[in-house]
């Protein structure tokens, strides 16, 4: 895809013949979201853009950007050390607004997730967690997110923004085929749409925190996220749950502080 906006200039420097123009992922409010082969055309990297905002003073807009990069960059640095399935951060100019992050192959848990859904009849009743056998696939899927936002928690940072959009399913190297899902093609692919590794992206809004109630907000905001984009499955969120709370000592006493948080939640919206 051609780019339609100017590009930083780091990014219109072919170093090797084999590199390509960046193309455009996604547009979002803050910034772009390019691939690009800038380092090597064996090693594709996710380019993330915060151009200048028009509407803000030069000066601040200067600076927050730059503060905005940086701090994403320590933490997705800080994940990385400390072994949570992140990006790697290959490259910053966060005074130019950028930031070059190891490309995660795969789709986002989201589309995986709707992927498997997907194949159901719509008259489908909501799915039972503790029953369903047939959703072994997408119960092991909600065990890994538990797992991966257990790590992340246990490393002292928050999010911020957890949503099944803000986590890529890296494919693994070889599928790996339950008992359940045998019988053709078209369950294959769909199994193989909930199989993956679980990396999670967009550290724009993490902040650090070891508090229960912090780690409690951040589940929170996935379990709500995770309702509304997948309501068929809001059973199984509990998986999730489940997988979390054995992923560090603490992590029980966050579960007992998501119960207080969902209540506040539901008397906030009983208000208004
Ligand atoms: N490292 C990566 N590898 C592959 N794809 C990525 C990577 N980072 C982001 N993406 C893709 O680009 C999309 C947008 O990325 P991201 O959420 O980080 O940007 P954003 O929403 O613009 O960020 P922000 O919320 O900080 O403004 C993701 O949903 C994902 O599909």
């Amino acid at each position: 895809m051609a780019t339609e906006f100017p590009l930083p200039p780091v990014l219109t420097y072919y170093p090797s013949s084999s590199s390509t123009p960046p193309s455009l992922i996604t547009q979002g409010a803050e910034g772009r979201l390019y691939k690009s082969t800038h380092l090597a055309s064996s090693r594709p990297c996710a380019l993330k853009y915060r151009p200048p905002k028009p509407y803000r003073h030069p000066i601040l807009d200067a600076r927050l950007t730059k503060a905005r990069i940086q701090a994403e960059a320590k933490v997705l640095d800080r994940c990385c050390r400390e072994g949570v399935p992140v990006p790697a951060v290959y490259a910053m100019d966060a005074a130019a607004g950028w930031m070059m992050l190891e490309w995660i192959e795969g789709q986002p848990v989201r589309a995986g997730i709707n992927v498997w859904l997907g194949a159901r009849p719509e008259t489908d009743e909501a799915i039972d967690a503790a029953n369903d056998a047939h959703q072994t696939p997408l119960i092991n899927l909600m065990e890994r997110i538990g797992t991966v936002v257990g790590a992340l928690h246990l490393t002292g940072i928050i999010h911020g923004d957890l949503t099944t959009s803000n986590m890529m399913l890296q494919p693994w190297k070889t599928t790996h085929t339950s008992q359940q899902q045998t019988n053709g093609e078209e369950a294959a692919a769909k199994e193989a749409a909930v199989q993956g590794d679980v990396v999670l992206i967009d550290f724009g809004l993490a902040t650090t925190s070891s508090s229960d109630e912090d780690r409690a907000v951040d589940l929170y905001v996935l379990e709500r996220a995770f309702a509304s984009t997948h309501p068929r499955a809001e059973k199984l969120f509990e998986h999730v749950l489940e997988a979390y709370g054995k992923t560090f000592k603490k992590a029980p006493s966050v579960l007992v502080k998501l119960a207080d948080v969902r209540m506040r939640g539901r008397k906030r919206s009983m208000l208004g």
